[in-house]
């Protein structure tokens, strides 16, 4: 493939998200989205859901202002299957009183939020902040993590940084717009959240 358009075409035809959710990420849209993009930091994604699982059961659905409530060792015994889950118990209750603080309640964060924001923010960086404005927001940017990185070394792609490969994999689809709008039937395409989705569900087998 010479492009990331060219890519998701190739991607598209092995039906790669048929197990998953609509967009990939569980519950995309929710506060339950940033908390499960800290808790993946190093982690397989089997633990995360081990503790959203945990987690909901004892306290029903996730919400921020009940997470800026929480004292850290509450959180982090029941974020323990994760790892590292008291640096991660401490800012998800930091980002959840800054996201109050900040913006009042999380709707207002997903839709006035910006990258820069979550960049400052403890604990965040590129592969968090650009997942939860992809999946948690709903904004049309794309994740790139080391599956993607994987995959495009593997194809013979080299990037310099994390900014670059991302902008790679933006170009060739938003060339080709009109194309890609014709494949999802639905308004709300939230084309490079499937995109990611399927590199990682393809890189995974
Ligand atoms: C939502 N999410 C985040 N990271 C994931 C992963 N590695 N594998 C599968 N899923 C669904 C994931």
């Amino acid at each position: 493939f010479s492009n990331s358009y060219e890519l998701l075409i190739l991607l598209r035809e092995k039906n790669l998200l048929k197990n998953s959710p609509k967009y990939w990420w569980p519950n995309v849209g929710s506060f339950e989205v940033v908390v499960g993009a800290i808790l993946t930091q190093n982690t397989k994604w089997e633990n995360v859901q081990k503790a959203l699982n945990k987690w909901k059961i004892e306290n029903g659905e996730l919400r921020v202002e009940v997470v800026a409530s929480f004292d850290v060792s509450y959180l982090a015994e029941i974020i323990k299957p994760v790892g590292f889950y008291n640096q991660k118990a401490k800012r998800l209750i930091a980002l959840s009183r800054n996201i109050l603080r900040d913006f009042g309640n999380f709707e207002s964060f997903s839709e006035n939020v910006d990258r820069e924001w979550l960049l400052n923010q403890k604990g965040i960086g590129f592969e968090t902040a650009d997942s939860i404005l992809c999946y948690a927001c709903f904004r049309e940017v794309m994740v790139v993590d080391a599956y993607t990185k994987r995959l495009l070394k593997k194809s013979g792609y080299e990037f310099e940084s994390y900014d670059e490969m991302k902008e790679w994999c933006e170009r060739g689809i938003l060339e080709n717009w009109d194309k890609i709008k014709s494949f999802y039937e639905d308004d709300l395409n939230l084309c490079f959240a499937r995109f990611h989705g399927k590199i990682v569900e393809f890189m995974k087998k």
